[in-house]
């Protein structure tokens, strides 16, 4: 019998993090695990943002080609960045538990606050900037690249004066003293899957490796949640470069998402808010997606679009 699990994932320090912790998971099942690093376009292209180089699977294409050809069994992802619809051999099969989904403030800069005057952010995530635009209209976001290291790096030589990342990353990657902030996720709400990790693999992999990671990997309370995150996702048709947002959460026995869109100027802000049971998480995120379009979202993402395009 071959008791192996092939790991594939990108060569990152997060992304190799992440590898290792699943196949940690995976351990106490008998199992063994072997890790597969794999470059990705996004890994070689540094020096553009990636909504230029068009946002859709630039961390995954090649990592899925290998799940395609059967050279590894599961892709380790951060959930965030994985795009709302698989190619159709392709499933994800389990959610680790969710990490704080917020963002945080990072910088040595003593008195330091998102309020003040003259500070210049380094991001470039679509939605931190157009929700800088919206809550900290002083604040300038300055363009700022690479893994998690080289943006530090880039706050050190003073490039910017903070940076906003994910809580989870600078977490995992152990630089938790250079938190000034907790942003909060009640107004600078998440994007769709941020601090969990996703399992995706073959439709044909086979029973026992399936039970193995559903049974040790999965967190169902995560999984129902972002199941419903990635329905509002794919209804809203947005990649990663589109500053949608979708958080969801449990409360007892129901699950709330909140998801909308906000305009690049951060001047348009389209969000709703609603409740159903975990079961149902993926209607609720249709639904959500739906209103979101209805009430202005679609005019938000034509010109996004556009803007983005030219
Ligand atoms: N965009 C890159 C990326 N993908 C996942 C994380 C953080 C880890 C996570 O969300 O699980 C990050 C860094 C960041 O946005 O700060």
């Amino acid at each position: 019998m071959n008791k192996i699990i092939r790991i594939g994932t990108r060569g990152s320090k997060l992304a190799l993090w992440q590898a290792n912790h699943v196949a940690d998971l995976i351990k106490p099942s008998g199992y063994q695990t072997e890790i597969v690093p794999i470059e990705t376009r996004g890994d070689k292209i540094l020096n553009v943002s990636i909504a230029k180089i068009g946002s859709k699977g630039v961390f995954t294409e090649e990592i899925e080609e290998k799940l395609l050809d059967g050279s590894i069994d599961i892709a380790v992802h951060s959930a965030k960045d994985l795009s709302s619809s698989l190619a159709d051999e392709l499933e994800l099969i389990a959610f680790t538990e969710r990490e704080p989904a917020n963002d945080v403030v990072l910088t040595t800069k003593k008195g330091f606050s998102l309020k003040n005057e003259g500070i210049r952010i380094g991001t470039s995530s679509t939605r931190r900037v157009a929700f800088l635009r919206h809550f900290y209209p002083q604040a300038e976001a300055v363009s700022i690249r690479g893994n998690l290291q080289t943006r530090i790096e880039k706050l050190n030589a003073g490039q910017c004066d903070a940076l906003i990342l994910a809580y989870a990353g600078v977490h995992r990657m152990g630089y938790d003293n250079l938190i000034m902030e907790q942003i909060e996720t009640s107004y600078f709400v998440p994007p769709v899957g941020q601090g969990s990790i996703a399992i995706e693999c073959h439709k044909k992999l086979s029973f026992d490796k399936k039970e193995v990671i559903e049974r040790w990997v999965n967190h169902v309370q995560t999984e129902d949640c972002i199941r419903a995150e990635r329905a509002f996702l794919k209804t809203l048709e947005g990649g990663c470069s589109i500053p949608s947002f979708g958080y969801a959460w449990m409360e007892g026995n129901m699950l709330t998402l909140k998801a909308g869109i906000i305009s690049l100027d951060g001047k348009q802000v389209v969000k709703v808010k609603r409740s159903s049971s975990p079961e149902e998480g993926k209607e609720l995120g249709k639904g959500i997606a739906n209103e979101v379009l209805a009430n202005g979202g679609a005019d938000i993402l034509q010109t996004i679009k556009t803007a983005i395009k030219a």
